[in-house]
Order: C-alpha cells, then sequence, then structure tokens
C-alpha cells in the first residue's frame, strides 16, 4: 500500500471525485458513513451512550457532522461542540445544514467547555490532514480538555494537532485518541513510536479513492501488506534440487552466544535454503552439530571467536553477525569479507556485532559491496550514522544511509522500516510486542539469508519477504505462546507456516 503525504491525500481525493463525476461532498459522505459503521460495530445501542462530536471548521469537521447526522439516525444520543472560526469549508457547511435540528449543537467557548464523562465516547473531527500550525488558543484548551476527561477519544482520520507526515513541537496540544480510523490508506504519522500516545490502535476504511491516480503517484514510502507481497515469492519448482535455493554460509557466534548462531542457522533452514554452513569458533562445533544437524560446521581454528574466513566460493549468500563478538581478528574477518564479496558475487547480510564493528570503523561502509542487506535496531543504527532528533529524523538519516551506500537497510522495530538505495521505505504490517525477547534479531538475519541466497529473488523482495514472514512467524506463535511467554526458539517454528502463506 502507498503511504500518501498530505497534499497527495488532497489531490487523491480531488482526483476521485472529478473521475467519478461526483461533488465533494458526495466523497465526504463516504468517509462519514464509513466512520460511523465502523464507530457503531463498537458501541452497543443497548447501552446508553453519551457521544460528544467535537467540531474544526475545515473537512475534518465536515465529517463529524456528518457522522452526527449518521449517528442521531441511527438512535444514538449525539451533541456536537464546534470550534469558532472565521471560515468554514464548503462542505462543512454543506453538512452544519444538513445536521438535524433536534442534534444539540453548540459553539465552544473559552473557559467554559462542556464536562466530558469518562464513560463518554468522544469523536475528535477537530482537524485532520489540513493542520497547518500546532494547535494554540481554543484549540489547545479543547484538545487538553479532551485528554484530561478520560473518555474514549475515537479520531476521524488524525488525532487532532497530529501533522501528517512532520513531527510536531513536542509541547504542542495532541488528542491523545484511544482509535484513530483513517480514509483508504494509512499514514506515515500511524506509524511512528512518537505518536504512538496520540494514534492509539489504528484502521482504514476504503471509500474508493481512484485507484489510477493512487498507482500513478510516486511515493517516499510503502506499507507492506499480505496483498503488497502477492506475486513475489514463487512456489518451489517441481523438479528443485538444493541447488536451486542457493548455498548460504553463516558466520556467527562466540564464547557464550553460541545460541544467537544456533537460531540464525534454524532460522535460515526453516527459510527454505538450499544449503547451510555454519562459521562458528570451535567452542560451538558440538553445540551446532547438535542442535542444527541440517546444517554444515566449517570451524574456525580458534576457540572462543570467529578469526579466519573460510573460501567463498561455493556460496550464494553471507550472514555475519549473531552472537559475533568484536574481537580485533573478527573485525578482520568482516573486514575481508566486505572486500571480497563483490568479486564473489556474494550476497550480505550484516547483522549484531557486525554492524557494531562497522560503527566503530566507519571507513569499512565505504567497501560494503552493491545491495548490502544490513539489520539494525535503532542502538545499532545510531552507532552506524548519528543520534536522531526525532523518529521522522531518524527516517531520513535511512533514506540517506542507504542512497550512500547503494544498500538495503532494515531498521527493526514496531512497523519495522526497510530502506532502499534508490530512496523509498518500506513499512513492515506484522510482528507484535512478544518478540521484543533476546534472540529475535537472529532469526530474522538467518531468515533473510536464506531469501537473498534464493537467486529466484531480487534483494528488494527477499527483504521484504523475509520482514514480513519473520514478523507473521511472531504472529502465529503468540497465538500459542501469549506474547509474553514467546521466545525467538517459536518464531523459527512459524517461519514455515508464514512462508507457505506467501507463496504465489
Ligand atoms: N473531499 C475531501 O477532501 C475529503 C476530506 N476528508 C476529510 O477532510 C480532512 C481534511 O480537510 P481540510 O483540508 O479541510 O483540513 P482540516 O479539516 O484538517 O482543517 C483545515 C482547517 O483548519 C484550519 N487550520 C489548520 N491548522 C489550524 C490550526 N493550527 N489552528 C486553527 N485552525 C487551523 C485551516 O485554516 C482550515 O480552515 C481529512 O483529514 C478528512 O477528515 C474526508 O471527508 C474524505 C474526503
Ligand atoms: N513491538 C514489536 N512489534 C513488532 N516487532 C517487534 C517488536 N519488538 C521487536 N520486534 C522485532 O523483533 C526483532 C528484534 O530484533 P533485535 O532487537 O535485534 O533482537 P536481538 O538482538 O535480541 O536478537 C526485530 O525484528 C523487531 O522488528
Ligand atoms: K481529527
Amino acid at each position: 500500500m502507498k503511504i500518501l503525504s498530505a497534499d497527495q491525500t488532497r489531490a487523491a481525493d480531488q482526483a476521485t471525485i472529478k473521475a467519478e463525476g461526483i461533488r465533494s461532498d458526495e466523497l465526504m459522505e463516504r468517509a462519514a458513513s464509513a466512520f460511523s459503521d465502523w464507530l457503531m460495530d463498537r458501541l452497543s445501542l443497548l447501552t446508553p451512550h453519551e457521544v460528544h462530536i467535537f467540531c474544526g471548521p475545515g473537512n475534518n469537521g465536515g465529517d463529524g457532522l456528518a457522522v452526527a447526522r449518521h449517528l442521531h439516525l441511527a438512535g444514538y444520543a449525539v451533541q456536537v461542540w464546534l470550534l469558532p472560526a472565521d471560515k468554514y469549508s464548503p462542505d462543512f457547511t454543506v453538512n452544519r445544514q444538513r445536521l438535524p435540528t433536534e442534534v444539540l449543537c453548540t459553539h465552544l467557548k473559552p473557559k467554559k467547555l462542556p464536562s466530558v464523562s469518562p464513560k463518554a465516547t468522544v469523536v475528535d473531527a477537530l482537524f485532520g490532514t489540513g493542520l497547518s500550525r500546532p494547535l494554540a488558543g481554543l484549540a489547545a484548551e479543547v484538545v487538553e480538555h479532551l485528554n484530561d476527561s478520560k473518555a474514549t477519544i475515537y479520531a476521524i482520520d488524525l488525532p487532532s494537532g497530529l501533522f501528517t507526515d512532520a513531527p510536531q513541537p513536542s509541547e504542542s496540544a495532541v488528542v491523545q485518541a484511544q482509535y484513530t480510523v483513517g480514509f483508504e490508506l494509512p499514514k506515515l504519522a500511524y506509524l511512528l513510536p512518537q505518536n504512538a500516545r496520540f494514534v492509539g490502535e489504528w484502521e482504514v476504511l476504503p471509500i474508493g479513492l481512484n485507484t489510477e491516480f493512487i498507482h500513478n503517484t510516486d511515493v517516499d514510502n510503502h506499507f507492506v501488506n499480505t496483498a503488497f507481497l502477492t506475486g513475489r515469492y514463487p512456489k518451489r519448482p517441481k523438479f528443485a534440487h538444493k541447488g536451486t535455493f542457493g548455498h548460504a554460509l553463516l558466520l556467527a557466534g562466540s564464547y557464550g552466544k553460541v545460541g544467537a548462531a544456533v537460531l540464525a542457522a534454524r532460522a535460515c533452514l526453516h527459510g527454505g535454503v538450499g544449503l547451510l554452513t555454519v562459521r562458528t569458533p570451535a567452542v560451538g562445533y558440538t553445540i551446532l552439530q547438535t542442535a542444527v544437524p541440517e546444517a554444515m560446521a566449517l570451524t574456525d581454528p580458534a576457540t572462543d571467536f570467529v578469526t579466519e574466513l573460510p573460501d567463498l566460493k561455493p556460496y550464494a549468500a553471507a550472514g555475519i553477525g549473531p552472537g559475533l563478538g568484536q574481537e580485533e581478528s573478527t573485525a578482520n574477518v568482516l573486514c575481508q569479507l566486505l572486500r571480497k564479496a563483490a568479486e564473489a558475487s556474494l550476497a550480505l547480510v550484516i547483522d549484531a556485532d557486525a554492524l557494531n564493528i562497522l560503527g566503530t570503523h566507519r571507513e569499512l561502509l565505504d567497501d560494503l559491496p552493491p545491495n548490502a542487506l544490513l539489520t539494525p535496531h535503532p542502538k545499532e543504527f545510531e552507532r552506524l550514522t548519528e543520534p536522531a532528533h526525532d523518529d521522522y529524523h531518524r527516517l531520513e538519516l535511512l533514506r540517506d544511509f542507504c542512497a550512500r551506500h547503494r544498500c538495503y537497510c532494515v531498521l527493526k522495530g514496531a512497523y519495522t522500516a526497510l530502506g532502499t538505495p534508490e530512496g523509498p521505505l518500506y513499512f513492515n504490517s506484522t510482528g507484535n510486542p512478544g518478540m521484543g525477547t533476546g534472540g529475535s534479531g537472529d532469526v530474522l538475519t538467518g531468515l533473510l539469508l536464506a531469501l537473498r541466497a534464493d537467486q529466484r529473488l531480487s534483494p528488494l523482495d527477499a527483504a521484504l519477504l523475509g520482514i514480513f514472514a519473520h514478523g507473521r512467524a511472531g504472529d502465529l506463535a503468540a497465538q500459542q505462546t501469549g506474547e509474553a511467554g514467546l521466545i525467538a526458539g517459536d518464531i523459527v517454528r512459524f517461519i514455515g507456516p508464514a512462508l507457505a502463506e506467501l507463496v504465489s
């Protein structure tokens, strides 16, 4: 799914109105009906609800007025509160006129704000994508009042005060919604940790925006769901053999961290790799051969950490990092691997301690072979770049980093963001907080290694499929274990089912 900016959203609305020959208030009616139906599914008519709808002067307020009409006609006790303004949008005015006279509709006044009980349902229709500056004055006062009320707040399109695709000053007033319901496509603002307390849970409802316009619009950001991945993960051919899916090399583990190598190796095998060879220090030999008999062990001469790079000829892809440690001789192995990878046409996946080594020897970044795939969490990413002022700045750093080094970079977290050499970012939709547990990242590395070894997949598709399937495997696992009980090995068990869902 494409993530549109505020300007692109407005243009999509206009394109739809033009292509369908409808009036703008008819499109608003679609949005308001979709929102009203969604809300009424959650509110029961049997328990009386005090529903307060707070409307601003633009089309977000127009949506709110239309929602008020729908809820009133369905039998809910609705009260509308209007933010006074010099100017109201035409569709606001149309819907103000359509509001049945029985619905109480009152202008808000400073210092005389209505009391809203904690049991009330509030619809926030003050501002949406048209917000042009941080809220101040009465609007800010209303927002603080709603946040203090403890009522359940449902925001239409955006929590009021939040910009669609830029940060707002830290002290400015923003509605803290429990739910945000947008239209057609998700917004960047929904996906960032710093906005979580404003956005709450979110959902988008289809309103039939013009598909041709969306198709022809270039965007900076994409949201990756199952539909987005259709056609990217081919079925295994009938006459396939282990050579078809590539031979991968995993360099991982050190004394006390051989488990990371085991998790990554198991994930790689469940990720469909043809053959897997694992380079661990000697201390890992028995552990690996026992825990993962399907993998070949190519043990390093040193006991506790990896010191020598094996011959790269047999391999289609190499993964380096999980549990590796940062000894100087291990850093040398990484350095040689980077220099030889391009010549050996080796796809690289770089994680964990290998990233930390890159962070302390930044000159090595210039040796990254084309299409290398890096998988930092935000702290590791900071070591490769610089501290970010906020989540939006971090995404810009990600974009710059991938463009400069011609690499793919997986910035891990909820809604993991994949940066690409071409520029666009891809936000993942799967995964759950249960995956915030030691070893989850090692599993991702192993899975990505398998997909990079599969010569049928482009670097972009391998990365998108791996990130999505990793989160999906975590979701399937959590259905059995619960989130708190989830451990990294559980994610491994569900990689197969998660990938099977993607075959098309
Ligand atoms: N036909 C359409 O364009 C559709 C629009 N929709 C709704 O329309 C919304 C966008 O509507 P608008 O573009 O009218 O924008 P908004 O309703 O978000 O707000 C714009 C109005 O608020 C004022 N304003 C902006 N920032 C302010 C601030 N800080 N303090 C005080 N006033 C401020 C502007 O001058 C303008 O009058 C969407 O979020 C969505 O809810 C939906 O109905 C779908 C269809
Ligand atoms: N709240 C969350 N929602 C979705 N995915 C998550 C969440 N927390 C963690 N994850 C995923 O779990 C993995 C954790 O990786 P990482 O931090 O490297 O763990 P480790 O170093 O312990 O292996 C990442 O892929 C991340 O996207
Ligand atoms: K709103």
